[in-house]
């Protein structure tokens, strides 16, 4: 089975993720991804050069990252370039590590997708695992984690699709305004309920 795991931005995936890996799945992570095809020397990190000007490589030959995101959260023309750009390569290489898995005898692999309803990603997965959060809670998380003033974490938010929306696509959702543990509870027992099955054991 292949669980997509999505939500809003820091609505709590990488904390749900962590929780799978501890309990020994096998994680494709998107963001990770999206690093990777941006690193010095591929092809897709000079698309974006061409898109968004030299000034976007820093001296080490790496993305700035902190100026793309300016860019891209601030700007939808901008946004849709660098997806156009990005969105086909990280695509490429999330279904190579699915199949790579696949091949080593997994029976249940987590792809963690951030945008896998904007990018209408639904046909990757056979599940849907939303984790939800309340706008005040999403908001002051992403204010501290990222060190954001309100409008900056605000621009963040809107450039993703409301939360209500995700719910509804889900087959699944949790809700991370309690504690920690209170999350891990609510993943358990949607992960009992699915009869999710680890494999290789
Ligand atoms: C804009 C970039 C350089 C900002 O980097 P930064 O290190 O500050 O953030 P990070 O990569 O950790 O992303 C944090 C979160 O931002 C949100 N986000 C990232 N890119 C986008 C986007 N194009 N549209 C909407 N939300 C986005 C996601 O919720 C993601 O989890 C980076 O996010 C990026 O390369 N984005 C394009 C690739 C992409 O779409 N990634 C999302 C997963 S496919
Ligand atoms: N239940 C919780 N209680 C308190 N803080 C939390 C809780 N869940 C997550 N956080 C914190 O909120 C922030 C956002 O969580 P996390 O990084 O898991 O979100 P995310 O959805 O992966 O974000 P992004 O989309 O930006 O990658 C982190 O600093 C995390 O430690």
């Amino acid at each position: 089975m292949i669980i997509g795991l999505t939500g809003s931005i820091a609505s709590g995936k990488s904390t749900v993720s962590k929780m799978l890996e501890e309990l020994g799945y096998p994680i494709i992570d998107a963001d990770q991804v999206a690093r990777l095809v941006v690193e010095p020397g591929q092809e897709t990190l000079v698309k974006i050069a061409a898109l968004f000007g030299q000034d976007v490589i820093k001296e080490d030959g790496t993305m700035d990252r902190a100026k793309v995101g300016e860019l891209i959260f601030n700007d939808p023309a901008s946004r849709k370039s660098l997806n156009d750009v990005i969105h086909p390569a990280i695509r490429q290489e999330m279904l190579r590590q699915r199949s790579e898995l696949l091949e080593q005898g997994h029976e249940t692999i987590i792809m963690d997708i951030p945008l896998l309803f904007e990018s209408r990603l639904q046909h990757f997965v056979d599940k849907i695992l939303v984790v939800s959060v309340t706008e005040e809670n999403q908001l002051k998380r992403l204010m501290e984690r990222n060190g954001l003033n309100e409008k900056e974490a605000r621009a963040r938010i809107a450039s993703q699709l409301p939360m209500s929306v995700k719910e509804e696509g889900a087959d699944a959702v949790i809700y991370n305004n309690g504690t920690f543990d209170e999350t891990k509870w609510q993943l358990n027992r949607i992960l009992d309920n699915w009869q999710v099955q680890l494999g290789r054991e």
